[in-house]
């Protein structure tokens, strides 16, 4: 091996956070021993904040801006970097995380709500790269293969409801289902082309007296797909208005899907007018003391009550008494907290579509009311590109009955997300028209128009690319996963949708370059490739779905839920297009619900499986691309560490009192390090860890006794966005046997 080889570890938010003080001790004392050094690298909402602010700090108070240097070093060749989940920040998050920096003397900016300078502009400029998923697009520069392990799968066959929650049964009469928008939506408008060559476009906007605004200049490689599409305000607003009328007439919850965070732009907005339609009546009596409380519905409810606040009694009462009324006139809201009355439309980032409707499926469709038990529910989405497979899939639930875990088969997924791929792409071309007027998309060069939309004042267009290589790639990793799981392969695409049109004749003439006998590979609209994958793996057979950006994310987190009971347990590699490798952890987030439990009771239920999962593969990686011995014989122990955690059932309990993640790690360890020792393939490694296995043995019932007996009791980690790093240390670390053994090797 030439020089050291390098892991990069993210330190990112909130669960994730926590569990990398108690797990990244271990990790590095043991790669250690290999040679491999662990960098590490703090993407953390805070992090980016501070390391975009750097002018504001002081000299000691600068980070480092350590998220463009990894979006640097995911094109180099010899990157290998393990990504926990970080935060996609919504504006009410933003601005909390910045209300907790400022109050610990960190002297940056407040986000401006109101541009009345040049300098807010900028400001706002600076925070907008912040906002919403700001990670993920930079990193992943490949395609992603996203699965949940074997040895994870077949753990759920075993054991069906112990490693997340378990399936609950549909009624077949049940009224939960999915709606949707039939016109004015994203689906209805969208262009798509293919370009002929390199060329240079404007995405421009005319109003009626022909004024021009350019909104953006733009290079589009030859063979790239760009398209163009709008949703109607006018029609979205009707279509809320239509199904919150039908709820209410259905006696079923009304709830709301979008995906705030990814999609930062459009849909905050597309949330902002679920709100007017709901509470229609108090916006048309209140819409003055609104204006000038500053009131925007796209950040939602509580950013509504916490203006209210400003009024004065008489006024509060009166508003109130109005939204009051509203829920008694209309269909109850699904409720994310009904304890505390946290409602779907409280925030933007509370209800994220590719975990929350899993949760209903996997809950026999049913989901939590104001009343705090659990009803049917009217599934709203507006756009229609990807609604019809939840649709699907909901039919065939109520039509054959909940999944069975232990006989369903998997679905891998193949996902097309390199360089910032379609819709998760588009957020710095997603615009607001300012008028009546049109968008055109314009080839700069000779003045030809590529495509133009008319469209109303408010109306959202959006412009979406996909690059050549990206889709090469892509079609190439699907036929591999396709060969080596030797299963069939379907493709999500729709020939009715313009951009899938373009996409599926690339895919025809990239694949005649293959050899593809005996392969079964298939294109199918999403909602048949839906019907067909339920049908193949409620046989119990596995398949391979082959998608866009969106339904990676989407079914990346669907199946997972049904399948494991979590997506904690799904695990991503990510072949960057450069030859480095990065490795995803999980298909969910960083669980704002898991911090609120280790806060209350120092319970921490994150189950770091992913974690182990990428560990072992970052190693296997190692040895494949330079043949560095240790790190196979590293990454077998650890393999083997897994399947030793899932045989014996030592991961994290939802329950206080009951092992949490530090004791997970533990194991983890003692696993590690018990595989090691009993090798014989390197002997000094194998001398190395033979103690440290009998000390971890001999002091089992300690170690577990020392980390059980700190729960039960509240914590101050002082801080959310940014807490006290050596009051988490302790927490995270409270065992002293523990620690003295990891101080050893
Ligand atoms: N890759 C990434 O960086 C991603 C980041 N996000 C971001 O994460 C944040 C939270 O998103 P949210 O939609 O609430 O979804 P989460 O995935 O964070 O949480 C949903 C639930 O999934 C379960 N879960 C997730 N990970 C684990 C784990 N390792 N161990 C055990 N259970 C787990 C928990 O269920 P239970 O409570 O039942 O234990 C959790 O409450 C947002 O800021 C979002 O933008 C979201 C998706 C991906
Ligand atoms: O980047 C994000 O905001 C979330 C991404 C996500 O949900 C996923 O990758 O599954
Ligand atoms: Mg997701």
């Amino acid at each position: 091996m030439k020089d050291r080889v390098k892991v990069i570890w993210t330190i990112t938010d909130e669960a994730p956070y926590l569990a990398t003080f108690s797990l990244l001790p271990i990790v590095k004392k043991f790669f250690d021993v290999s040679d491999i050094e662990i960098d590490i690298k703090d993407i953390s909402l805070s992090s980016r904040i501070l390391a975009n602010f750097s002018d504001f700090l002081t000299q000691d108070q600068r980070v480092s801006d350590d998220l463009s240097i990894l979006g640097e070093l995911v094109n180099k060749p010899d990157t290998i970097l393990i990504k926990l989940p970080n935060i996609s920040a919504s504006l009410p998050q933003l601005k909390d995380a910045i209300k907790e920096l400022q109050a610990k003397g960190f002297n940056i900016p407040d986000y401006p709500d109101e541009l009345k300078s040049a300098q807010d502009e900028k400001i706002r400029e600076r925070y907008s790269k912040i906002l919403g998923s700001a990670v993920n697009p930079v990193l992943r520069q490949g395609n992603n293969i996203r699965a949940v392990p074997r040895s994870i799968k077949e753990t759920a066959k075993k054991f069906p409801d112990l490693m997340g929650l378990p399936l609950k049964e549909w009624n077949p009469s049940s009224k939960t289902h999915v709606s949707h928008m039939t016109d004015g939506d994203f689906y209805g408008h969208e262009r798509s082309i293919t370009l002929t060559k390199d060329t240079r476009v404007r995405i421009e906007f005319i109003d009626k007296n022909n004024n021009i605004t350019i909104f953006k200049d733009l290079d589009l490689l030859k063979g790239e797909i760009f398209d163009g599409s709008f949703i109607s305000i006018k029609a979205l607003s009707n279509f809320y208005e239509n199904q919150i009328r039908d709820a209410k007439k259905e006696g079923i919850l009304w709830s709301l899907h979008l995906k705030a965070t990814m999609m930062k732009v459009s849909d905050p907005v597309l949330f902002g007018y679920a709100i007017r339609a709901y509470f229609k009546d108090v916006f048309a009596k209140h819409q003055d003391t609104f204006n000038s409380l500053g009131v925007n519905p796209n950040n939602g409810l509580s950013d509504l009550f916490s203006k209210l606040e400003n009024l004065s009694d008489d006024k509060k009462v009166e508003i109130k008494k109005d939204i009051e009324a509203t829920y008694e006139k209309n269909p109850g809201l699904y409720m994310v907290d009904s304890n505390k009355g946290i409602t779907n439309l409280h925030m933007p980032n509370l209800v994220l579509i590719d975990a929350s409707i899993p949760t209903i499926i996997r809950d026999g469709g049913k989901a939590w009311g104001p009343d705090g038990k659990l009803h049917d529910v009217k599934i709203v989405i507006p756009d229609r590109s990807y609604a019809t497979i939840y649709s699907a899939i909901v039919e065939d639930c109520k039509k054959n009955g909940a999944f069975d875990r232990t006989t369903m088969g998997t679905v891998i997924d193949v996902g097309l997300i390199a360089m910032k791929a379609e819709e998760y792409g588009s957020h710095d071309k997603t615009f607001l028209a300012p008028d009546d007027g049109t968008f055109r998309v314009v080839d700069v060069e000779n003045g030809q128009i590529l495509m133009e939309h008319s469209v109303e004042k408010g109306d959202i267009w959006r412009g979406c690319q996909v690059k050549d290589v990206a889709i090469k790639n892509w079609i190439q990793i699907a036929i591999e996963e396709t060969k080596k799981n030797n299963i069939p392969a379907i493709f999500w695409l729709d020939e009715n949708r313009p951009h899938d049109r373009e996409e599926i004749k690339k895919i025809r003439e990239y694949l005649k370059t293959y050899d593809l006998r005996d392969l079964d590979i298939k294109i199918m609209r999403p909602s048949d490739a839906m019907k067909a994958t339920l049908e193949l793996i409620r046989r119990g057979q596995d398949v391979i779905a082959v998608t866009g950006n969106i339904l990676r994310d989407y079914l990346s987190d669907l199946f997972p839920i049904l399948e494991v009971g979590t997506s904690a347990k799904v695990f991503s590699i990510i072949p960057l297009l450069s030859g480095g490798r990065m490795f995803e952890t999980g298909a969910g987030g960083s669980a704002p619900k898991h911090v609120e439990q280790f806060i209350n009771q120092n319970h921490l239920r994150w189950d770091s499986i992913a974690e182990f999962v990428a560990i072992s593969q970052s190693l296997k990686f190692i040895f494949d691309k330079y043949n560095y011995k240790k790190a196979f014989i590293l990454a077998n122990a650890c393999e083997g560490a897994i399947s030793d955690i899932l045989s014996n059932k030592k991961w994290p309990s939802r329950k206080v009192g009951e092992i949490d993640n530090r004791g997970e790690h533990y194991y983890f360890m003692k696993y590690w390090a018990n595989h090691l020792s009993s090798q014989q393939e390197d002997i000094d490694i194998k001398e190395k860890f033979l103690k440290v296995k009998d000390e971890l043995d001999k002091n089992e019932d300690k170690i577990n006794e020392e980390l059980l007996s700190v729960q039960g009791k509240k914590v101050d980690i002082k801080g959310y966005y940014k807490p006290e790093e050596d009051i988490v240390e302790r927490l995270m670390r409270p065992s002293k046997i523990l620690n003295s053994i990891v101080n050893m090797i």
